[in-house]
């Protein structure tokens, strides 16, 4: 920024304003006229107070004039954790909720899936997700894709020009009765997983990273499952799948696999329980198999929306969070309906809300613990918070610049005049945002410091 700089690393961009965001001891912090300086690696280099802009700048050598100073309705929030969404479903959200989860899969899913053979059709769904995702403000996104290794290759390729943070997962199930043209043997799943992991880590993307992903149990055999929990194991990968969503599915695999616990010990047992895996859903957990995620470090994305949606059940999100087991928000597109995690933030306190009118004296969620939830919960459950999720010194810049009033936007801020001054603050505040707001609010999206919404237009 300047040739005078004093400090060891050079800053790039200087921020003045509201910071908004969640730390582990304070659920939500509102960090008012702050300056917040980042380094030409999109690390967070400091946090000062607006006041201290003529020291500060003489300490990190920026000009006080290049500050980017936040309007009176603006606040930057740290970037939002999709830690479970299907990108290769995006081409049909909003449609298709009319069965419960074992049919609609059967129905629906695995013959969109088997479409992305074809990588033309893969690229332009899988650029519109990016795109769609980043626009409403996910910086990190854990995704699923198909059994394609090229397509899923596709998928980190496209994430990796958008600058979106992403796990990618090339999907492995080696049984399906029902479109046998969309599955694997054991050994394709597996050769094919090691290609995928070998090909993406070979690309060296810096903000993009593969993920082991046995669909669930009900698509893989045991053998498929061993070489997965080998392979994570061998390579230090993390891990996604899903567990528990209906009860449907948590007899069935019961029934398939009656030598073991429990559903979470048949992952357990095929080392694909660690501190690296996020499992979806979770809705039917026992409280022992909660034990076990605790153990093990692994963590449940909440997907409220795919919950509802195909009436799978309620994650009870307070019981998964007293067990202290770590929790994120996922959409689950497409039986979620919704790319946006403010719609998962929403879908989040309507659940928790209507296990409260179950129970009054259940402990519903705040805003304050699903902002959370959203952000730093989310870097957390994907194992990625030593780089995201909160407005720490030394994280990555992984940020919304949200402005609430924009023009022409979903929230009109109504002074009440005379009334309870309160409410005007809230209204200044990020929930209005959360509750109302849209991708219209979200002014820009910055992944590791680089401003990544607006898109920029290559012609
Ligand atoms: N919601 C959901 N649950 C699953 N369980 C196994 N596969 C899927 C999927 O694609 N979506
Ligand atoms: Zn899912």
């Amino acid at each position: 920024m300047t040739s005078s700089n004093k400090s060891a690393v050079d800053i790039a961009h200087v921020y003045r304003g509201t910071f908004v965001h969640s730390t582990d001891h304070t659920v939500v912090e509102i960090l008012e006229d702050r300056l917040l300086g980042v380094d030409t690696e999109g690390k967070i280099a400091f946090i000062g107070s607006g006041q201290e802009v003529g020291s500060l700048s003489q300490k990190w050598g920026f000009e006080a004039l290049a500050v980017t100073q936040l309007g009176q309705y603006e606040f930057f929030m740290p970037g939002m954790v999709d830690t479970h969404i299907h990108a290769s479903q995006y081409s049909y959200a909003g449609t298709a909720l009319d069965l419960p989860l074992l049919q609609w899969l059967n129905t629906y899913t695995f013959p969109v899936e088997a479409c992305y053979k074809d990588l033309a059709f893969a690229r332009n769904v899988y650029t519109h997700v990016v795109k769609r995702t980043l626009r409403n403000g996910t910086t990190t996104a854990c995704y699923f894709a198909t059994i394609h290794t090229d397509a899923s290759l596709l998928l980190g390729q496209i994430a990796n020009d958008f600058g979106q943070r992403a796990l990618v997962g090339k999907v492995c199930m080696d049984t399906n009765n029902f479109v046998p043209h969309y599955r694997e043997t054991p050994d394709e799943s597996h050769d094919e997983t090691n290609r995928f992991i070998s090909e993406m880590l070979k690309k060296k993307y810096p903000l993009v990273m593969p993920v082991v992903t046995p669909r669930f149990a009900l698509s893989c055999s045991a053998a498929l499952l061993g070489h997965l929990g080998e392979i994570a194991k061998n390579n230090h990968l993390h891990i996604q799948s899903h567990i528990s969503e209906t009860k449907e599915e948590v007899k069935l695999v019961k029934e398939l696999f009656p030598d073991y616990d429990s559903y979470t010990d048949v992952y357990h047992k095929h080392n694909l329980l660690t501190d690296k895996t996020v499992m979806a859903h979770g809705c039917h957990l026992t409280d022992e198999e909660l034990k076990l995620f605790r153990e093990k470090g692994a963590s449940v994305a909440h997907c409220p929306n795919s919950n509802i949606s195909l009436c799978s059940g309620m994650l009870d999100a307070r019981r998964v969070l007293n067990h202290k087991v770590k929790l994120g928000l996922g959409t689950d597109v497409a039986g979620g309906y919704s790319p946006s995690m403010l719609d998962a933030v929403r879908r989040t306190l309507d659940t928790s809300k209507a296990l409260t009118i179950q129970d009054p004296q259940y402990q519903t969620l705040t805003f304050e613990e699903v902002f959370r939830l959203a952000t730093l919960g989310g870097s957390q459950a994907l194992s990625l918070d030593e780089h995201t999720g909160n407005f720490q010194v030394g994280k990555d810049f992984d940020a919304l610049r949200v402005n609430t009033a924009i023009a022409g936007g979903p929230i009109d801020l109504i002074n009440h005049g005379e009334g309870p001054k309160v409410l005007f603050s809230l209204l200044c505040s990020p929930f209005p945002f959360l509750l109302s707001g849209d991708d219209r609010n979200i002014a820009e999206v910055y992944v590791a410091g680089k401003r990544v919404v607006p898109f920029v237009e290559t012609t």
